[in-house]
């Protein structure tokens, strides 16, 4: 996960790792746990006396500090949707209402409540009915002015009548009539004509709802997606994953999963929310901050101008968990530069209380046993970190950057157990040292911290969006042919424990805040199920694949395509194909045909029985029609006819021919984009 962004801890770094001498350095390389690291970097007098407020002042990156918010710039925001409303532009009001209540205070609630109102109307003008509804409940809990709640109880009234929420619109219209009794600026005729109205509309709903017995109204509409099913029974230890799927270890490859029965391309193997997750900074004002789902009508938070949510619900959650804690200290962190990497791993303290990880401390090293959850910090900290390869030069590294994120801990309440009221001031950051009544805390989570950032090297995922272009004027399909875009960083514990290969047999896409693992081929009982981690053989020489791995991952490739040295796309030949042996005793070979053999019968050199080929190119003859019928399926947007096709053809390819070849990969890739048509996307 590369983002790099040159911010103040850069400096921080080159000034420590230049001060710190050679005893200091070899006193450093001897200490043999993450805790101890930490402390004695901690306890450095370079470390302590560091001032940061000067880096930070003078930093360009990440806007300015600290972010608070502005009642002047949520008034402009405001007057500037008000004018967009004068020329009927609902959306561009929708938007900047949207913008004035993330920069709002919290205490101005009056004009707080009236933003929200009059974001109301503009969702109704949108037609999103449940919307509307839901930012009249908000602004009526923050007081919206009596005198005018007339208008809002018959806006709500008359959405809950397109919703056909008839039993809870009558009690919109009589709220209507109450309000008239308060609305002091309206003038005579107008309150009385919509008395007369109010009063007509509850005389037919009652009507209605006598003649009809009563009916009870419908359910709200969700507005989160569905969670993705995984069909059939799940792992019974590993729950993410389905029983098709099995952890199995080895000395050499760790642990890696295989398949337990015979799988088809299509099946869903997992579906999984991260453990942790981190939004980019730069999606923080369109993205959701705690599922990653794009937010036309977001929720800021009461506190800060920083982040958004898709709904009360995330709201509550990161509120509740580790935004509390994050709320101020949010552009520092952004501020400073660090990776999206470094963020997770303080994501993965704030997200729990003190009390949790106290009670796990004493049995992180035994390796968890019974069911496999998500949310259990165990597994994560099990998860590969190759400790004992690292350098001196690493530790120093990581262990600065750790104290820095603890700083940030202690800046947040965290240690203390409450979440700190005021903004972080400049001040806060004057010198690095930590107080020493938090000795205890520096020790346990600096230990927890710098092992995090080790374990997200190797197990954490980007979590994309699939960007599409809008639908042709007179189309309504969305060809989900954009592009993949970077929005997250996350660690998903089940999935984390899947090997790669340079030819991987599943493909991973996002629907919420959920992974969907999918096989992309068909998988034989026993064989590996195996994930990609960047480099693919049919676009990357080996060499340059080899390197990569080594380089971020920390083995040696010796999947097929490396160990076989099977060549790219490019490269492959169309000049003969090549096909299974399709001997009586089960026979690994594959036959080299060329397209031009006069033979039927084909003698494998390795059994020496013989193959009808042309058995094979019989079941074959189909797959080119059934391509081309899959390819314009796509070009429609019928993801799910062209799926159909696709997995059809590798069946039939299955079972007479051996990969590489080009038509077998051009047949996994369509499958691979249709399955990502599945995933979150939005319209550019
Ligand atoms: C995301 S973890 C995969 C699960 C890991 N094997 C475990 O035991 O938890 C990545 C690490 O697994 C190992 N690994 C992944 N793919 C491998 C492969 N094809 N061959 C050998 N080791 C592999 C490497 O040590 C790598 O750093």
């Amino acid at each position: 996960m590369s983002q790099e962004i040159e911010g103040f801890f850069k400096k921080f770094h080159e000034n420590i790792s230049s001060t710190i001498d050679d005893v200091t350095n070899n006193n450093f390389a001897n200490l043999e746990s993450n805790s101890k690291r930490v402390s004695y970097l901690c306890s450095l007098p370079c470390v302590k006396d560091y001032d940061l407020s000067n880096d930070v002042a003078k930093c360009e990156t990440g806007g300015k500090f600290p972010v608070e918010k502005d009642v002047e710039k949520a008034r402009q925001f405001k007057e500037e949707g008000n004018k967009a409303v004068q020329v009927g532009d609902w959306a561009k009001a929708l938007h900047l209402y949207s913008q004035s209540m993330i920069y709002m205070p919290q205490k101005e609630t009056e004009d707080l409540s009236i933003v929200i109102a009059n974001r109301s109307a503009a969702l109704n003008h949108l037609e999103q009915y449940e919307d509307c509804i839901s930012d009249i409940k908000r602004s009526l809990s923050l007081g919206y002015p009596r005198h005018l709640r007339y208008k809002i109880y018959e806006r709500k009234a008359r959405c809950l009548l397109v919703l056909k929420r008839n039993q809870e619109a009558i009690v919109a219209f009589q709220d209507t009539l109450s309000a008239l009794d308060e609305a002091n600026n309206l003038n005579k005729e107008k309150r009385q004509k919509m008395r007369t109205d109010a009063k007509l509309m509850l005389e037919i709903l009652n009507k209605g709802l006598v003649l009809a017995g009563r009916p009870k109204d419908p359910e709200p509409l969700k507005k989160s997606p569905p969670k993705p099913k995984l069909p059939g029974k799940h792992n019974q230890r590993y729950p993410a994953a389905s029983e098709a799927v099995q952890i199995d270890y080895s000395e050499t490859k760790g642990r890696f999963a295989t398949a337990t029965t015979n799988i088809q391309a299509g099946d869903v193997l997992l579906v999984e929310k991260p453990h942790s997750g981190v939004l980019l900074a730069e999606y923080a004002k369109t993205h959701c901050q705690n599922c990653f789902v794009k937010c036309v009508i977001p929720l800021p938070c009461p506190k800060c101008p920083n982040v958004i949510f898709c709904s009360d619900k995330c709201l509550d959650a990161a509120e509740k968990s580790y935004h509390g804690y994050e709320c101020h200290i949010l552009p520092l962190i952004w501020k400073s530069g660090c990776s999206i990497t470094c963020h997770i791993a303080l994501r993965m303290i704030t997200q729990n209380n003190k009390e949790y990880f106290k009670g796990l401390i004493d049995e992180l090293d035994n390796k968890p046993t019974g069911t496999y959850k998500t949310n259990d910090y165990r597994n994560i900290y099990n998860l590969v970190s190759h400790e004992d390869k690292r350098t001196k030069q690493d530790f120093l590294h990581r262990t600065q950057m750790t104290v820095f994120l603890l700083k940030l801990l202690e800046i947040s309440g965290y240690f203390d157990g409450k979440p700190k009221k005021k903004s972080v001031d400049i001040e806060d950051i004057k010198t690095m040292a930590i107080a020493g009544s938090y000795a205890e805390d520096i020790a346990l989570f600096g230990g927890l911290i710098l092992k995090n950032l080790q374990v997200l090297q190797f197990n954490a995922h980007e979590v994309f969006e699939l960007q599409c272009p809008k639908p042709k004027v007179g189309q309504n399909i969305i060809k989900h042919d954009g592009k993949s875009v970077f929005l997250a960083g996350a660690v998903f514990p089940t999935l984390a424990l899947f090997n790669h290969c340079c030819d991987p047999n599943v493909v991973r896409y996002f629907t919420g805040p959920y992974i969907v693992v999918r096989a992309v081929k068909n998988i034989q009982k026993g064989e590996e199920i195996s994930e990609n981690y960047g480099p693919i053989f049919t676009t990357v020489p080996k060499e340059k694949r080899k390197i990569q791995l080594k380089d971020q991952y920390w083995f040696d490739c010796t999947c097929t395509p490396c160990e076989q040295n099977w060549p790219m796309y490019k490269d492959m030949t169309e000049n003969y194909m090549r096909f299974k042996c399709d001997s009586d005793r089960p026979c690994p070979n594959v036959i080299p045909v060329p397209y031009d053999c006069k033979e039927f019968m084909v003698q494998c050199g390795l059994c020496q029985q013989y193959t009808n080929i042309l058995k094979g190119l019989k079941s074959l003859q189909d797959t080119e029609m059934m391509y081309k019928l899959g390819r314009v399926a796509m070009e429609e947007g019928k993801y799910g006819d062209a799926m159909k096709k696709f997995i059809e053809m590798l069946k039939l390819y299955d079972a007479t021919l051996a990969p590489p070849y080009r038509s077998f990969y051009d047949c996994v890739q369509d499958l691979r984009s249709c399955m990502l048509s599945m995933g979150n996307y939005c319209i550019v």
